[in-house]
């Protein structure tokens, strides 16, 4: 199966358009800075081509050294000139891809880091409507395109366009009744090559499809053999193999004939046009010196033609790929700023209230969440929300942390809508910590201080032995230092929590949200994240989405939830003792088993 997050998705290559060329002019605003270097190289790229242009001509000096005056100091003036040009070609295309490569490393760092940072300051609401692979394919394929274009396909297309006016240029003043010949057969070959080699390609990438289906069936069964023989399957097994094996060769029999007709075509078509205008030249008197730096350019234009084909499709690319980037860089920001000082006034006290809220999710908008819900939670109160599978507890959380704002109604903090005070600040004072823990791929120090990066060493041991997780922290041969996650050890679900735990106690929010885990631990480990998150909750708001009800007795309040509306509220007691109530029916149903 395909993995989401490593899945790229293809720029489409759209039209060349004179919106999506502005589009993409936007990205010379990275290059500015280095626009010294990016026009050194130019001028590098410059002389370079042009001195290529020279090739032709010398060559043919060289053979007809009779055109320089005396034949012996004639060639030796041909060779060395064309020494000459070959060094300072050799020269500047060092120094024009070197500045090139720089430019562009340095243009796409920063296009890089710009994308990133505004995508992750982009509202919940942006990530709903996209899936991880493409956003990443953005930033990875579509940045690495870019590059490409910058080092070569830019350059490219200046040399084979310098190659293509300057040659023919020349040519026309060698004798334009020959460049005429040439230019109406030559450069049409060679286009017809290009699309033609494409069209084959395309061949071997349904045979390579087709072999790898067919590998899949020897892979599938021969690990699932028991399978294959206990349902006596192998005939089947057989046929499935006969007819994808079968299909590949039909695939590639059909290509094998388009690449003969291929073969035949470079031969009749380029050769033949080759030779045609050579025919042409010798019967129109022309001598074999300019005849052989005529052919020279010739076949330098053609494949200068062939290569502007080629740079037409990879430009579109790239202009696929900025119209993206600039698609991703035009949607609006959440206002996130950097915290480094909390203003007395922007302190919460922990007081929240939810004033009849209603909400759906932008992605559906014909599916309402909440209706009309109201509670309020008083400072330092214990609060839990309960209730069935898809009631909406989470949706609620979501809009306690402003990941989304409700449709209708207001959330109020200490009174203040949460719209008057910044999302930063707001946020900074409010740590959850969640179902399931994501652990990024580093040391367990800088997982905890992920609620806290400037936290110094005694408060990170000092938060983990709060979260009952320096005992197995210690028990680790390399304790803080050990990694996590994918490369490194894998904690258990209970270990994780205590991880999690760590960094909301070091991050000490006013309002803390735990959404308890679902998937049951062992008792001991259970008791010891329960008693950590008791030490946790002490002295703050805390809201808890509670699946095992055992564990919210002690509530101020308890909050049921029912297809989005709010069906009962009170403590245990009071609930518990609702005939005929959610809370009661949901209790006796976890407690019979
Ligand atoms: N991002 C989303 N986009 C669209 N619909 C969503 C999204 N997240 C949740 N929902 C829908 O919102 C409803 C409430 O979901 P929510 O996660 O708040 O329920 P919950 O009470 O927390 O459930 P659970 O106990 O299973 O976690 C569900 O019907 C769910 O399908």
């Amino acid at each position: 199966m395909q993995n989401e997050t490593t899945a790229v998705v293809p720029a489409p290559k759209p039209n060349l358009t004179w919106t999506s060329l502005k589009k993409t002019f936007r990205l010379f605003r990275y290059v500015k800075p280095y626009w010294g270097e990016f026009a050194l190289g130019m001028v590098f790229l410059l002389i370079s081509s042009l001195a290529g242009l020279a090739f032709p001509r010398l060559l043919g000096d060289l053979v007809d050294p009779k055109s320089m005056g005396d034949l012996l100091h004639g060639l030796n003036k041909a060779g060395l000139m064309l020494v000459t040009v070959l060094v300072a070609q050799a020269i500047f295309s060092f120094f024009r891809t070197v500045l090139f490569v720089n430019v562009s490393e340095k243009t796409l760092a920063a296009l890089r880091q710009h994308v990133y940072s505004h995508m992750i300051k982009l509202p919940m609401r942006f990530f709903l409507e996209r899936r991880v692979g493409e956003l990443t394919s953005r930033i990875s394929s579509d940045i690495t395109l870019l590059q490409d274009t910058f080092t070569t396909t830019l350059a490219e297309f200046i040399r084979q366009m310098i190659i293509v006016i300057g040659g023919v240029v020349i040519l026309l003043i060698t004798s334009w009744q020959l460049t005429a010949f040439m230019l109406a057969i030559l450069p049409i070959m060679m286009v017809a090559a290009v699309f033609f080699g494409k069209f084959i390609r395309r061949f071997s990438k349904q045979v390579q499809t087709q072999v790898a289906a067919a590998n899949t069936v020897v892979e599938e069964t021969l690990q699932g053999i028991i399978n294959v023989k206990a349902f006596a399957n192998e005939q089947f097994e057989i046929a499935r193999y006969r007819q994808r094996t079968n299909e590949a060769a039909r695939i590639g029999m059909k290509s094998g004939k388009f690449r003969g007709a291929f073969s035949s075509f470079i031969i009749l078509g380029i050769f033949g046009a080759l030779v045609s205008v050579i025919w042409r030249g010798v019967s129109m008197g022309i001598g074999t010196p300019q005849l052989l730096s005529f052919i020279l350019y010739s076949v330098f234009i053609g494949g200068s033609i062939a290569g502007l084909a080629e740079i037409y499709t990879s430009l579109q690319k790239s202009i696929g790929a900025t119209e993206n980037l600039m698609e991703i860089l035009d949607e609006p920001e959440e206002a996130i700023t950097p915290v480094t000082h909390i203003a007395p006034a922007d302190q919460l006290d922990g007081q929240i209230s939810f004033r009849n809220i209603s909400f759906h999710y932008p992605s559906r908008p014909d599916l309402t969440i909440l209706k009309d819900v109201s509670f309020d939670v008083d400072e330092d109160q214990k609060v839990a929300l309960v209730g069935p599978s898809g009631a909406g507890k989470s949706t609620i959380v979501s809009l306690l942390l402003r990941l989304y704002d409700p449709i209708d109604g207001r959330v109020l903090y200490d009174g203040k809508p949460g719209t008057s005070i910044q999302l930063s600040v707001l946020r900074s004072q409010m740590a959850v910590v969640p179902q399931d823990v994501f652990l990024f791929g580093g040391t367990i120090r800088e997982n905890i201080a992920y609620g806290k990066p400037d936290a110094t060493e005694d408060e990170i041991e000092a938060a983990a032995r709060k979260a009952n997780a320096w005992e197995f922290i210690r028990n680790f041969p390399l304790g803080l230092e050990t990694i996590v996650g994918e490369r490194g050890i894998q904690l258990s679900g209970g270990q994780r929590q205590r991880i999690a735990i760590a960094r909301a106690v070091l991050k000490n929010p006013r309002i803390l949200i735990l959404d308890e885990a679902t998937s049951a631990l062992d008792s001991e480990s259970e008791r010891l994240v329960q008693d950590a998150l008791d030490k946790l909750m002490e002295g703050r708001t805390s809201i808890v989405i509670a699946h095992r009800l055992s564990t919210i007795r002690q509530a101020d309040k308890i909050i049921v939830l029912d297809k989005g509306q709010i069906v009962e509220q009170g403590t245990h007691t009071e609930l518990i003792g609702v005939d005929g109530g959610l809370y009661r029916m949901l209790s006796e149903m976890q407690f019979s088993h």
